[in-house]
C-alpha cells in the first residue's frame, strides 16, 4: 500500500491571498482525512509564503492519532521573525516523518535534492537529532541517485526522489528515460535498506504510472495538482481519486 500525504501548502496560499482564517486548514486536513487520506504534509518556509508556524502547531493538534503527518524543510535555514526554525518546530510538535529538502528562499518552489555523498557530514547531526525526537527521516533527492551508504551511515530511513522532472517528462509524453532513473534509484534505496517516497507534481495523470513502476513505493505527497484539480471537483472526491489509482 502507498500512502497518500496531502500537502496543504496551497490552502494556505489561498488564505494568505487575503488575510482572516479562510480557507481553513483545519477543515481541508479533516476533509482529507475523512476523504481517506493516510497523512498530511505542510512545508513552512522562512519567508511564511504559505504555512506559518502557527500552522504546524495547529495541524499537529488535529492529527495526532489521526494520521501521520509530515514536516518538510530545509534544516540549515536559520530562525527569521517568528519561524524558529525546523528543528524547533519538529520539537515542539513531533511529526511523524520529517523530510529534509535542500531548498532556498529564492526558489519558486523545491527544485532538487541534496547531493548525499556531499552532504551526508553536515546533514549527520541534524539526522540525529531529529531522530532523538522520535520522528522518521527522509531526504529528497533527485532521480538518478544511487549512492545510499552515506544516508544509511548517517541514519536517515527513507528518501523522497524528487518527481519535478518525472512529470514535465510525462506532460512532454516523454517520459521512459526519466522514468527509468526513478526506478533505478527507488531499487538502489530500497537495496541499501531505505524505504522509498516521492514528490512533486504529481498528479491524477502522472500517479498512475509512476506507482506501477515502483514497486514498493512508501509514500507520495501531493499538493499543487490536488488542491487544483480539487476546485473543479472537490477535495473529498479528488483525495478519494487518489486512494483509487494507489490502491
Ligand atoms: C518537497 C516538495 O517537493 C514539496 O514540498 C514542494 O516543495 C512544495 O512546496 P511549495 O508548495 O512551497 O511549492
Ligand atoms: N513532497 C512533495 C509535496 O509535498 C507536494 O509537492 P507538490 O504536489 O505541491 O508539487
Amino acid at each position: 500500500m502507498t500512502l497518500l500525504s496531502v500537502n496543504l501548502n496551497k490552502i494556505a496560499v489561498l488564505r494568505n491571498s487575503r488575510g482572516g482564517d479562510e480557507p481553513s486548514l483545519a477543515r481541508a486536513a479533516h476533509t482529507c482525512i475523512e476523504a481517506g487520506c493516510g497523512g498530511i504534509t505542510v512545508h513552512p518556509r522562512p519567508d511564511q509564503r504559505h504555512i506559518r508556524p502557527d500552522d504546524v502547531r495547529v495541524l499537529a493538534q488535529l492529527l495526532r492519532g489521526r494520521v501521520e503527518y509530515n514536516l518538510e524543510g530545509n534544516p540549515f535555514a536559520p530562525p527569521r521573525g517568528d519561524y524558529p526554525g525546523l528543528l524547533a518546530l519538529a520539537q515542539e510538535v513531533r511529526p511523524t516523518q520529517i523530510t529534509l529538502v535542500p531548498d532556498g528562499d529564492g526558489q519558486l518552489t523545491s527544485d532538487h535534492g541534496f547531493d548525499l555523498v556531499r552532504d551526508a557530514e553536515r546533514l549527520a547531526p541534524l539526522v540525529a537529532a531529529f531522530r532523538e525526537l522520535g520522528c522518521r527521516v527522509s531526504l529528497f533527492v533527485d532521480a538518478g541517485t544511487v549512492q545510499f551508504e552515506p544516508a544509511v551511515r548517517i541514519g536517515a530511513q527513507r528518501i523522497e526522489i524528487y518527481t519535478g522532472p518525472y512529470a514535465h517528462a510525462f506532460a512532454s509524453g516523454h517520459v521512459d528515460s526519466e522514468l527509468a532513473r526513478c526506478v533505478e534509484t527507488a531499487r538502489r534505496a530500497q537495496q541499501a535498506g531505505l524505504a522509498v517516497n516521492a514528490g512533486h507534481d504529481l498528479s491524477q495523470a502522472n500517479l498512475g504510472t509512476f506507482k506501477a513502476a515502483i514497486p514498493g513505493l512508501a509514500e507520495v505527497s501531493i499538493g499543487h495538482a490536488l488542491i487544483g484539480e480539487a476546485l473543479y471537483d472537490g477535495l473529498a472526491t479528488t483525495v478519494r481519486r487518489y486512494r483509487q489509482i494507489l490502491d
